[in-house]
C-alpha cells in the first residue's frame, strides 16, 4: 500500500549531497517543466543509507527515432498526392506467419518481450504450454497470491517446458508481495455505494457488509482524517472521516464491488513499512531454492534495500537478477540510485498511479524507460495493458495504443497481470500483445544512436564493440551473432537496440533463460567447442536450419565481453560473415 507518509516527499527538503552532482545533472536533463514529477526530480537524490550514490553513466533521455509527420494536403491538388503517400497503409504487412522453423515462433520475431502473470486461468500444464507457444517470454509469479505449493507447481511446469522445448525458453520472475496493505478476506463481495459509511479495522478476521479487516497494524496511525483511501488503485475510493484505536471510519466516495484481499493505498503517501518484509524474505529464499531468474521487488524506496538483497544473494551463492518495482511515491527522488543498484526496473503503474497523481504515470513511464535505457538496465511496463480482456475477447483501442507507446518508448518487455492470471481470454491477450508489438516494431525507424557514447567508451572496451557491432549491423542490414557465457555482451548489445535480431548463443541454460527478458535478444543454448571456428560454423548452420538466415545473407559476429571464450584477453573482434 500504500502507504502512508510521503507527503513529506513532496514538501520536504533533502540534505545536500556533495557526491551527487552528476545525479542532479541527470535529473536536470529529465526534468519536465512543471508538475509533480518536476518537483520531485528537482530534489537532490537522497543519500542511500550506505553513503555514496554511484553514477556510472549520465542520464540522458533517449527517444526512439520517430517517423516524421507527413504534410497534410492544403489544396485540392495536394489531395491525390497525400493519398498516394498513404498507399503504404494498403501494404500493412500481414503478421500471419508463413515462415518455417524457429523463425516461425512468435517469441523469436518479436523484439519486445511479454511477461505473463500465472494464476488460476493459466496454472496448468496445458495453459503454460499454450502461453509459451503464443508468445510468453517470462512467467511471473505474484507472491501476493497463492502459496509455495501452488507456485512450486508452476515453476516445475515452466522448467518442464524449457527442458523439452528445443527452440524456446521461458524465464521465471518471482514478484514479492512487499509491504502492501490489503483488505481482508470476505465470504462474498460487498457492494459499496457512494455516501455509505464503511469501516476498516486492524482486528483480524472481520468481514461484514460494513466493516473489513486490514492486514497492517499501523494503518490507524498512518492514516489521517481527510485522507482519500483508494481500493485497487482507484477502482473505489473512500474519504477518512474519523478514527478510533483500532479502526478507520470512512465515507464511500466512488462505490463498487469490494472483493477479498484488495489493495489499499492512501493518495500521496507511502507506508512506513520496510520494502522487504518477513514474508518476502521467506519467498526470496523459496526463489533461491528454485533457481528463479528474476525477483521483482515491490515498493522499493531506496538503493539500500537493493544492496541488502544483492548481498544476501551473493552470500547464498544465487545468481538471480533484481528488478525494482517503481510504484512507491518515496522511490521517485531516489530513482537514479535505485536503478543503478538494480538489474532493471518495472514501471508498476497500478500502485504508482495510486500513490501519485494518475496524470504523472505516463510521464514517469517515459522517464523510467529512458533512464533504464541510458544505464543499460532492463525495463518492463506493467499493469492494465489489456485490462478489458480480462472479460472481453477484444481490447479497447486505448489499450492497443498503450502497448504501442511502451514499445515505441523502447521497453524491454510489456506485462500482462489479471489478463493471464484470472482472465477469460489469456491466450487471446498474449496474441494481441504480440501482434501489436510486432506491428509497432516494424514502424520504428532506423538506428538509434546512444547518447551516452563518450562515457560508455571509457567504461569498457565491450561497450565500444557493442556500439560498433550495432552500427555495422544496422548499416549492412544484418542480424548479430554473439557468443556469451555470462549474458553480459548480449545484454550490452540489446541496450544499443540494433535493428536486427541478436542471436545470443550461450552454453549455460540459466543465462539462456535470463536473456529471454531482453529486447531483441534471441537466446539459444549451445555447447561451445574447443575450436572457435567449428563453434561458429555450428551456430550459423543452426540459424540457417531454423530459417533465421538465408543463403548469401550476411551476419555480424561479435567476440567481446568480460570473459573471453576463445580469444586472448586483449583481442576483441567483430566480423561480417556471409553464408
Ligand atoms: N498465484 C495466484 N493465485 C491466485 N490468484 C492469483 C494469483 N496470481 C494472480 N491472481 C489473481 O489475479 C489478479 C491479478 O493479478 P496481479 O498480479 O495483477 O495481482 P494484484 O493483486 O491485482 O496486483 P499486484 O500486481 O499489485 O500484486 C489478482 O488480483 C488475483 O485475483
Ligand atoms: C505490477 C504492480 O505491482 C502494480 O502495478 O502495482
Amino acid at each position: 500500500m500504500a502507504q502512508v507518509a510521503a507527503a513529506r516527499l513532496i514538501h520536504g527538503s533533502f540534505a545536500a549531497n556533495p557526491g551527487s552532482e552528476s545525479v542532479q545533472n541527470g535529473a536536470e536533463k529529465l526534468k519536465p517543466s512543471c508538475g509533480f514529477v518536476a518537483k520531485v526530480l528537482a530534489q537532490p537524490e537522497k543519500m542511500s543509507r550506505r553513503g555514496a550514490v554511484h553514477v556510472s553513466v549520465p542520464i540522458t533521455a533517449r527517444r526512439p527515432t520517430r517517423v516524421e509527420a507527413q504534410a497534410l494536403p492544403v489544396s485540392l491538388e495536394d489531395v491525390p498526392k497525400a493519398e498516394e503517400q498513404n498507399q503504404y497503409l494498403k501494404g500493412i504487412p500481414q503478421l500471419e506467419d508463413t515462415s518455417a522453423g524457429m523463425w516461425s515462433k512468435p517469441t523469436i520475431r518479436r523484439k519486445t518481450k511479454i511477461v505473463c502473470t500465472i494464476g488460476p486461468s493459466t496454472n496448468t500444464r496445458e495453459m503454460i504450454w499454450k502461453l509459451a507457444e503464443a508468445g510468453m517470454n517470462v512467467a511471473r509469479l505474484n507472491m501476493s497470491h497463492g502459496d509455495h505449493a501452488s507456485h512450486q507447481k508452476v515453476i516445475d511446469l515452466v522448467k518442464e517446458y524449457n527442458a523439452q522445448a528445443k527452440d524456446n525458453v521461458i524465464a521465471i520472475m518471482l514478484d514479492t508481495k512487499g509491504p502492501e496493505v490489503r483488505s481482508g478476506d470476505l465470504p462474498q463481495p460487498i457492494t459499496l455505494t457512494p455516501g455509505q459509511e464503511f469501516t476498516f479495522t486492524i482486528q483480524r478476521g472481520v468481514g461484514t457488509a460494513d466493516c473489513v479487516s486490514v492486514n497492517y497494524d499501523d494503518f490507524v496511525n498512518d492514516v489521517e482524517v481527510g485522507d482519500m483511501l483508494l481500493v485497487d488503485g482507484g477502482m473505489m475510493s473512500l474519504l477518512v472521516k474519523s478514527k478510533t484505536e483500532d479502526s478507520v471510519k470512512c465515507e464511500v466516495v466512488d462505490g463498487g464491488e469490494l472483493k477479498s484481499r484488495r489493495h489499499l493505498n492512501v493518495r500521496g503517501k507511502s507506508a512506513t513499512l520496510p520494502s522487504i518484509t518477513e514474508k518476502d524474505w521467506d519467498d526470496i529464499k523459496f526463489g533461491v531454492d528454485n533457481n528463479v531468474d528474476f525477483y521483482a521487488v515491490s515498493f522499493v524506496k531506496d538503493a539500500a534495500v537493493v544492496h541488502e538483497l544483492k548481498n544476501y544473494l551473493k552470500e547464498a551463492g544465487a545468481d538471480i537478477h533484481v528488478i525494482v518495482k517503481i510504484e512507491s511515491a518515496d522511490s521517485i527522488p531516489n530513482l537514479h540510485s535505485i536503478i543503478t543498484a538494480s538489474d532493471g526496473a518495472m514501471v508498476a503503474r497500478g500502485d504508482l498511479g495510486a500513490e501519485l497523481p494518475i496524470e504523472e504515470v505516463p510521464l514517469l513511464q517515459e522517464q523510467i524507460i529512458n533512464m533504464c535505457r541510458s544505464m543499460g538496465k532492463a525495463v518492463i511496463v506493467a499493469t492494465n495493458m489489456l485490462e478489458s480482456m480480462i472479460v472481453h475477447p477484444t481490447p479497447t483501442r486505448a489499450e492497443v495504443s498503450d502497448i504501442a507507446i511502451a514499445v515505441r518508448e523502447g521497453a524491454d518487455a510489456v506485462m500482462l497481470s489479471g489478463e493471464t492470471a484470472h482472465g477469460k481470454f489469456p491466450l487471446k491477450a498474449v496474441k494481441v500483445m504480440h501482434t501489436v508489438s510486432l506491428r509497432t516494431e516494424a514502424t520504428i525507424a532506423g538506428p538509434q544512436t546512444p547518447t551516452n557514447l563518450g562515457l560508455a567508451f571509457k567504461n569498457h572496451m565491450s561497450e565500444m564493440f557493442a556500439y560498433h557491432a550495432t552500427m555495422m549491423s544496422n548499416t549492412l542490414g544484418t542480424s548479430i551473432v554473439v557468443f556469451t557465457r555470462t549474458g553480459f555482451m548480449a545484454i550490452l548489445l540489446s541496450h544499443y537496440r540494433p535493428s536486427g535480431t541478436i542471436f545470443a548463443f550461450t552454453n549455460d541454460k540459466r543465462i539462456q533463460q535470463r536473456l529471454a527478458l531482453y529486447q531483441g535478444v534471441c537466446p539459444i543454448y549451445m555447447q561451445f567447442l574447443a575450436d572457435a571456428e567449428e563453434t561458429f560454423t555450428n551456430a550459423l548452420g543452426f540459424l540457417q536450419k531454423q530459417g533465421m538466415m538465408k543463403q548469401g545473407e550476411q551476419i555480424a559476429l561479435v567476440q567481446s565481453g568480460r570473459q573471453p571464450i576463445w580469444r586472448s584477453q586483449s583481442t576483441h573482434n567483430i566480423q561480417v560473415r556471409q553464408f
